[in-house]
C-alpha cells in the first residue's frame, strides 16, 4: 500500500457565520492545494465559472439529500500558486497575530480571500439523528401551550424535514415559507449591485410577509394551523427596523416557526425580538453558535454532548439530552413556579396576621406605645416559630405528583387546543403548565387575597381574645388576667393559626413537614418555658407565666382552641366551595389522582368534565 503524505500548512477554522472550513495543504508533488468544505449557500457562490461544470446536478443531489432529512456539505478545492500563497500567507499571519478588537474579522477577511475561485468537487451527505425522545418532547410541550421556534443553521429542506420528524409541523398544517432563494434575487445577485440586492430582497421578504399574514384569517376559531418557514437572508430583512413588528406579528400567529441558515447572532436577535414581547423565552442549545441566544433569552439551557462545553458554560441550566427539558419544565419548572408563588403569599399573610394583631392592640390601647408582646417574642417570630415549615413549602411542596404533571393520554394529534372542539378525551395534563404561564398563582387577585386572609385572620385572632378572656376570672381563685397573660394567649393563638395555616396550604406530607409545623408550635411552648424560668431581669414579663399563670387555666387552653378553629374557618370554607364549584386546574388533577389511585380507571366524573371544560375555555378567553 502506498500513503501519500500531504503537509497541512493552514486550518481556516470553521465558524457558523462563515458557514465553511478550509485547510491549505502540501502535495507530496510539491503543489499547494486548498481544500475547502462547506454550506452549499456559501460554496457555490465561491466556484469559478470553469469550476462549477456539475453544478446544476450536485444541486439536485444536494436538496435530494436534504429532503430526506440528511445534512450536506458541498466540498471544493482549488490550485494555489507559490506567489499568491506567500502573499496571502503574510497578510493571514498579520491578522492573526493581530491583538485589536476586530481580530476575528480580519482573519475572516483574510481567509475570505483565498476561498475563492474554488472548483466544485462534490457534495456529502450525513445523518444528523435527532437525540431520542424529541418529537414526542416537542408534541407535550405544544400541548402545554409552549410556543416553539426551531431557530437552525441547517438548510431550510433539512430544516422542514427535521421539522416534519420532530412534530413541529405536520400534515394538514399550512406552511408559510419566506425565502430570497429566487430568480430574480439570484439574477440580481449575479450584477454585483450591493444596493439594488438589498432593496430588491428588503421589498420581497416585505410581500412576502403581508401575503403570508393575509393568509392566515383573523377567526381565531380556524382549525388550520399555520407553521412558518424564514431563511437567513430574508431573516436579516426581516429584523431589520421596517420589518421587524411585521414579522413578529406574523410569527406570533403561527404555530411553529423555523428560522433555517440562521447565524449565531440572528439566532440572539430573534430570541430578543420575541422577549420584548413581553413574554418569557427560553432557550435550548448544545452549540458554540448558541450562545447568544442562550444569554440573550430568560431562561438558557444548554445542552451537554457531542458539540463541546461553550453552550453549557453560557447557559443557567444544563442539561445531558433534550427530552429531559421535559421534566425540567412540565414538572420542576411547575413545582417550583408554585412553591415560590405559594411562599412568597404565605410570607405577607403570616407576617400580616402577626403585625396586624399588634396594630390593633395598639388601638385599644390607644396608641399608647405599650406592645402586646414581649420583645423575644417578636423578635423569635420569624425566626423560630414560622420559618421553617415555609422553608419546607418552597423546597418540598408539590401540588400533584411528577407522574400526574406529565401524565398524557393520546388522542387526535392534530385536534387544535381550542374550547370549542374541546371533549375530555382532549383534555391534556400538561397543560397544568398554563398556570404558570398565564402566571395565576401569582396575580394581584391572589396576593391580595392571601393579604385580606392575613387581616382577617388578626381579627379574628385579636377580638376573640380579647372577648373570651377579658372581664371575667381567668384561673379557678378567680383572678384575671393581666397584661402578660394577654400576650401570651394571643401570641400562642398567632403561632397556631399561621402553623395550621400552612398545614392545610400545603399539599405534600412527608415526615419534614409534620417535625416542621408541629416542632414550630412545640417550640414556642418550650421557648415559653425555659425563657420564664430565666430570672426576671431577663425574662421581663414572660417570667414563669406559662408554668404558673397560663398552663394551669383551662381558659387559656379552650381560649386558643376557639381562637385558632374560628380563624381558620374561612379559609377552609373558602377552599372547599372553590374545590367543589370553582376547581384549578390542579385541583381538578388532584382529584383525579385521587380517584386513580382508588379505582384505577381513568374516566372523570360528570361533574369534573363539565368545569374543566368551563375552566379551559375561560383560559383561552383569557389568552385570546
Ligand atoms: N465543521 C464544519 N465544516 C464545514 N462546514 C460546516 C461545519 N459545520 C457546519 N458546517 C456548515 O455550516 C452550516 C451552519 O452550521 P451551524 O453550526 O451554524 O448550524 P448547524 O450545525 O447547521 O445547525 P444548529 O444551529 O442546529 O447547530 C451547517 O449547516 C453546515 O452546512
Ligand atoms: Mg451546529
Amino acid at each position: 500500500m502506498e500513503y501519500r503524505v500531504y503537509e497541512l500548512l493552514h486550518v481556516l477554522e470553521f465558524t457558523s457565520s462563515r458557514k465553511r472550513m478550509s485547510v491549505i495543504v502540501r502535495s507530496p508533488e510539491k503543489q499547494l492545494l486548498l481544500l475547502c468544505k462547506g454550506a452549499d449557500s456559501v460554496m457555490f457562490e465561491r466556484l469559478s465559472k470553469e469550476g462549477r461544470l456539475f453544478g446544476a446536478e450536485t444541486r439536485v443531489h444536494i436538496n435530494r439529500y436534504a429532503e430526506a432529512g440528511l445534512r450536506t456539505l458541498v466540498i471544493a478545492y482549488r490550485e494555489l500558486e507559490e506567489h499568491e500563497y506567500r502573499r496571502w500567507e503574510e497578510e493571514f499571519s498579520k491578522a492573526k497575530n493581530s491583538v485589536t478588537a476586530d481580530r476575528d474579522a480580519l482573519v475572516a477577511a483574510a481567509a475570505d480571500k483565498i476561498e475563492r475561485n474554488l472548483i466544485l468537487l462534490g457534495a456529502t451527505a450525513v445523518e444528523d439523528k435527532l437525540q431520542k425522545g424529541v418529537p414526542e418532547c416537542i408534541d407535550k410541550f405544544s400541548r402545554a401551550g409552549i410556543h416553539i421556534w426551531v431557530l437552525t443553521g441547517d438548510k431550510m429542506e433539512t430544516a422542514i424535514n427535521i421539522g416534519y420528524a420532530c412534530s413541529l409541523l405536520r400534515q394538514g398544517m399550512e406552511n408559510i415559507v419566506i425565502t430570497l432563494d429566487t430568480p430574480e434575487i439570484e439574477a440580481l445577485e449575479k450584477q454585483v449591485d450591493k444596493e439594488a440586492v438589498a432593496k430588491a430582497s428588503l421589498e420581497s421578504v416585505q410581500m412576502q410577509i403581508t401575503e403570508g399574514r393575509s393568509r392566515i384569517p383573523s377567526d381565531k376559531n380556524n382549525p388550520v394551523k399555520f407553521g412558518l418557514v424564514i431563511d437567513g437572508k430574508s431573516l436579516d430583512c426581516a429584523l431589520g427596523e421596517k420589518l421587524s413588528n411585521m414579522f413578529l406579528d406574523l410569527a406570533l400567529n403561527c404555530s411553529s416557526v423555523i428560522c433555517c441558515r440562521s447565524s449565531p447572532k440572528q439566532k440572539a436577535l430573534v430570541t430578543r425580538l420575541v422577549k420584548g414581547t413581553g413574554k418569557t423565552t427560553l432557550a435550548v442549545g448544545d452549540g458554540g453558535n448558541d450562545v447568544g441566544m442562550l444569554q440573550e433569552a430568560d431562561i438558557g439551557v444548554g445542552i451537554s454532548g457531542v458539540e463541546g462545553m461553550q453552550a453549557v458554560m453560557s447557559s443557567d441550566f444544563s442539561i445531558a439530552q433534550f427530552r429531559y427539558l421535559e421534566r425540567l419544565l412540565l414538572v420542576h419548572g411547575h413545582w417550583c413556579y408554585r412553591r415560590i408563588a405559594m411562599m412568597i403569599c404565605y410570607f405577607f399573610y403570616k407576617n400580616i396576621t402577626f403585625g396586624f394583631t399588634l396594630f390593633w392592640f395598639e388601638s385599644y390601647a390607644s396608641f399608647s406605645g405599650q406592645p402586646a408582646y414581649n420583645d423575644w417574642y417578636m423578635s423569635c417570630y420569624n425566626v423560630f416559630f414560622t420559618s421553617l415549615p415555609a422553608i419546607a413549602l418552597g423546597v418540598f411542596d408539590q401540588d400533584v405528583s411528577a407522574k400526574l404533571c406529565l401524565k398524557f393520554q393520546p388522542y387526535s394529534f392534530y385536534a387544535p387546543l381550542r374550547p370549542e372542539v374541546l371533549t375530555t378525551s382532549a383534555w391534556q395534563y400538561p397543560l397544568l403548565y398554563q398556570e404558570g404561564v398565564q402566571n395565576i398563582l401569582f396575580s394581584w387577585l391572589r396576593i391580595l387575597g392571601w393579604m385580606s386572609n392575613g387581616i382577617l385572620s388578626s381579627i379574628i385572632i385579636f377580638f376573640f381574645t380579647t372577648n373570651s378572656i377579658f372581664n371575667q376570672a381567668f384561673r379557678t381563685d378567680g383572678k384575671v388576667v393581666d397584661y402578660e397573660v394577654f400576650g401570651v394567649t394571643m401570641y400562642t393563638s398567632v403561632v397556631w393559626v399561621v402553623n395550621c395555616q400552612m398545614a392545610l396550604s400545603i399539599n405534600y406530607f412527608t415526615w419534614i413537614q409534620h417535625f416542621f409545623i408541629w416542632g414550630s408550635i412545640a417550640l414556642w411552648y418550650l421557648f415559653l418555658v425555659i425563657y420564664g424560668s430565666l430570672p426576671t431581669t431577663f425574662s421581663t414579663t414572660a417570667y414563669m407565666v406559662l408554668v404558673e399563670a397560663c398552663a394551669p387555666s383551662l381558659l387559656y387552653w379552650l381560649t386558643t382552641l376557639l381562637v385558632v378553629v374560628s380563624t381558620l374557618l374561612p379559609y377552609f370554607f373558602y377552599r372547599a366551595f372553590q374545590v367543589r364549584f370553582r376547581p384549578m386546574i390542579h385541583d381538578i388533577i388532584q382529584q383525579e389522582g385521587l380517584k386513580d389511585q382508588d379505582t384505577e380507571t381513568s374516566e372523570l366524573p360528570a361533574r369534573v368534565e363539565v368545569k374543566m371544560h368551563h375552566l379551559k375555555a375561560n383560559l383561552m378567553q383569557r389568552n385570546t
